[in-house]
């Protein structure tokens, strides 16, 4: 599915989140010591949070250094988001070598959702960067514990497309392996690899958005995984029917079952597929998604899905990080010969039953009103 020379032009942006003390620091370090990060632009808070002083070898200007790698890394007091565009106006300027990647490291933020909300809305940054991926850094030692005392880290972990399992070094096998298996149930998606100190190949940290810039091409399959979500489709919430099996590339792959404390935040979260046969309006799914941004917003964590709407050859892809949507995106064609629409969840106290009946009334509504209208003008 080719697609406009633009998308290729915009900037692929990923953006680091984890919980306190899981290892952002450590994976940002060994991360600017890869060759692969030529040409990324790294932003973070301050450079003398991180010690990064033994990988400098030539300052740019205050804030900027260039490392042993090619990666420019800057630093950025306040505001990510200036500092952002700031970096652009450098490029553009020529005072920046012309990066075509941006690392951003969410220090001290425990909710990315607030960044990821800016780069796919703001007029100015999505013009110029595309959100590529969301790594979160999970503790191999105390993920667990995490997990079950505070809600943000299992938004951190619903949101990733990339979970990063650190300190594996530090945890048993059996420990590793249920924590695994409760990643795996709260976002099946998004594939799960133990790290040491780090050492993580940049590249499969990268490339999860819709553009695959290998093909210059549209990956919708790629970036759906609605397989993944196999077994939790229409009415069955990972609480009570959510596979085990770990169809992804894990590189530990684990089949443990784990007990559940009714306490725990992530028994809260739901993760399914949603299958339209029908095409659907798209007045019906905006009114859908305006009515559960503003009524149940704090209930959606994550959406993603394609579209096949009434009167239009080609599906659309939507994409929303809890309550905001990223523009939708019309794709050039479809990917295979399933023209169906489908719907990937994330979802907090939501079940897959009220969001498919809400969305075929309001499909059904606006199907009548439709057809009453073409009758009236007919
Ligand atoms: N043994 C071991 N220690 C690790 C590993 N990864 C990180 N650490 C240590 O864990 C501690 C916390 O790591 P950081 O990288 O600072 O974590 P962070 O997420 O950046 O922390 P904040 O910025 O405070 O949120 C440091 O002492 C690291 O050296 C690992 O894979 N193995």
């Amino acid at each position: 599915m080719a697609i406009r020379d633009e998308q290729n032009e915009r900037i692929a942006t990923t953006v680091i989140t984890g919980f306190l003390g899981s290892g952002k620091t450590t994976l940002l370090n060994a991360l600017l010591a890869h060759e692969d990060m030529r040409n990324t632009a790294v932003l973070i808070n301050e450079f003398g949070e991180i010690g990064l002083d033994h990988l400098l070898v030539q300052e740019v200007s205050e804030d900027v250094v260039l490392l042993n790698s090619g990666c420019i890394c800057c630093s950025v007091r306040g505001d990510l988001i200036s500092g952002l565009r700031d970096l652009f106006i450098r490029r553009t300027r020529g005072e920046v070598a012309p990066f075509d990647r941006v690392v951003i490291e969410t220090t001290g933020l425990a909710d990315p959702a607030p960044i990821l909300h800016t780069l796919m809305t703001d007029p100015l940054l999505t013009n110029k960067f595309r959100l590529d991926s969301v790594v979160s850094t999970v503790d191999g030692v105390y993920g667990s514990k995490q997990l079950d005392d505070h809600v943000e880290s299992v938004k951190q972990a619903a949101v990733a497309d990339r979970i990063l399992i650190t300190k594996a070094d530090l945890a048993t096998d059996e420990n590793l392996q249920a924590l695994e298996t409760r990643l795996h149930c709260l976002n099946p998606a998004a594939p799960l690899y133990r790290v040491h100190m780090g050492k993580v190949e940049p590249k499969k940290l990268f490339n999860a958005g819709l553009y695959n810039p290998e093909t210059k091409s549209l990956d919708v399959q790629k970036w759906l995984r609605e397989e993944a979500y196999a077994g939790n489709d229409d009415g069955h919430t990972h609480d009570h029917h959510h596979s085990h099996e770990h169809e992804h590339e894990h590189e530990h792959e684990g089949h443990h079952t784990h007990h559940h404390d009714v306490n725990r935040h992530d028994d809260h979260i739901s993760s399914f597929c949603l299958t339209f046969d029908e095409p659907l309006h798209w007045d019906a799914f905006v009114t859908w998604a305006e009515i559960f941004t503003q009524m149940r917003g704090e209930n959606l964590l994550r959406i993603k899905g394609i579209l096949n709407l009434v009167g239009e050859e080609c599906p659309v892809a939507i994409h929303a990080v809890q309550h905001i949507f990223h523009p939708p995106a019309t794709l050039p064609a479809w990917p295979s010969d399933d023209h169906r629409s489908k719907l990937v969840f994330i979802t907090r106290d939501l079940g897959p039953d009220v969001i498919r009946q809400s969305l075929l009334q309001l499909n059904a509504a606006v199907a009548e009103t439709s057809g009453a209208d073409a009758e009236k003008h007919g």
